[in-house]
């Protein structure tokens, strides 16, 4: 059961360079990080199953999401799943899915939500962790309502990394990492589909009280400063 045990004061920034209505207003912690409390299940003791943990973790391409959870992951020990890592990952095994999922990356459109949500979930069951950094999921509604269908839970936390179009697109370019889709033409389509499908996102968590946007320029360090205050809080409200 989702309970809210605990709500503590916003670290959010109010500022975006897109329009996103309300930024956060609280973070909430969630009994579900208490460790196993036995329940009674057909008249046996069984320990809870511990529901996870879940932030998401949006931005615009080359806004720096994966460079910041590489620091949340050593800090605070959460798994990272990177949808696109994962839909890369398929593409480099040949899978069913691999020819229609480079295309799509190609063209810097949103891969069908069933395929994304079965990789995330396949990853999120194989964890002994209980903790998960989303990394560029959901990009749009659709993806959204899919996952809260197949997983059954929302999201406790979301991160927007607002940055800059202009400073993004330099980024990208110099990313050098040989990805098909870090070129000046994907890019803009990247863009386009950022602005109109996934902001709505964004938004949406807004007005759920569940953003925190990052401001999400200047040195990788300054930028993880403000991440690190979030994520502390959540230790100490699940402590
Ligand atoms: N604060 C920063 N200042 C300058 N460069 C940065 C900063 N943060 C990340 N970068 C660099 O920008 C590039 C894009 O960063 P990263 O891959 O983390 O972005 P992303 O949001 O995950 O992008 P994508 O959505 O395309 O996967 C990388 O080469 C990274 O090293
Ligand atoms: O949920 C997702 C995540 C990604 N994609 C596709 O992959 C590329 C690259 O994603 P990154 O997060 O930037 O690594 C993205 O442009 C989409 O084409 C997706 O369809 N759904
Ligand atoms: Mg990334």
């Amino acid at each position: 059961m989702w309970r809210r045990v605990a709500s503590l004061s916003s670290f959010f920034s109010s500022s975006s360079s897109y329009f996103v209505p309300q930024t956060a207003s609280r973070l909430n912690a969630w009994e579900s990080l208490t460790t196993g409390i036995p329940q009674q299940a057909n008249g046996v003791i069984v320990p809870k199953e511990k529901t996870p943990f879940i932030t998401f973790v949006l931005g615009g391409p080359g806004s720096g999401k994966g460079t910041q959870c590489i620091k949340i992951v050593e800090t605070f020990g959460f798994t990272h799943l990177s949808a696109g890592d994962l839909l890369r990952r398929e593409i480099a095994s040949n899978s069913a899915d691999g020819a229609m999922i480079l295309n799509t990356i190609k063209e810097g459109k949103i891969v069908p939500s069933q395929v994304t949500v079965k990789l995330i979930q396949k990853e999120m069951e194989s964890s002994d962790n209980n903790k998960f950094l989303i990394d560029g999921f959901p990009r749009t509604e659709e993806n959204r309502v899919s996952f809260e269908r197949i997983i059954g839970v929302e999201p406790n936390v979301v991160l927007f990394f607002d940055c800059p179009e202009e400073e993004m697109v330099k980024r990208v370019l110099n990313r050098n990492q040989g990805r098909v889709d870090d070129n000046l033409e994907t890019i803009k389509k990247r863009l386009k589909i950022f602005e109109a499908l996934s902001l709505p996102v964004i938004n949406y968590y807004s007005r759920r009280g569940k953003l925190y946007t990052i401001k999400a320029v200047g040195a990788e360090d300054e930028i993880f400063e403000q991440v690190r205050p979030i994520f502390t809080a959540i230790e100490q409200a699940v402590a």
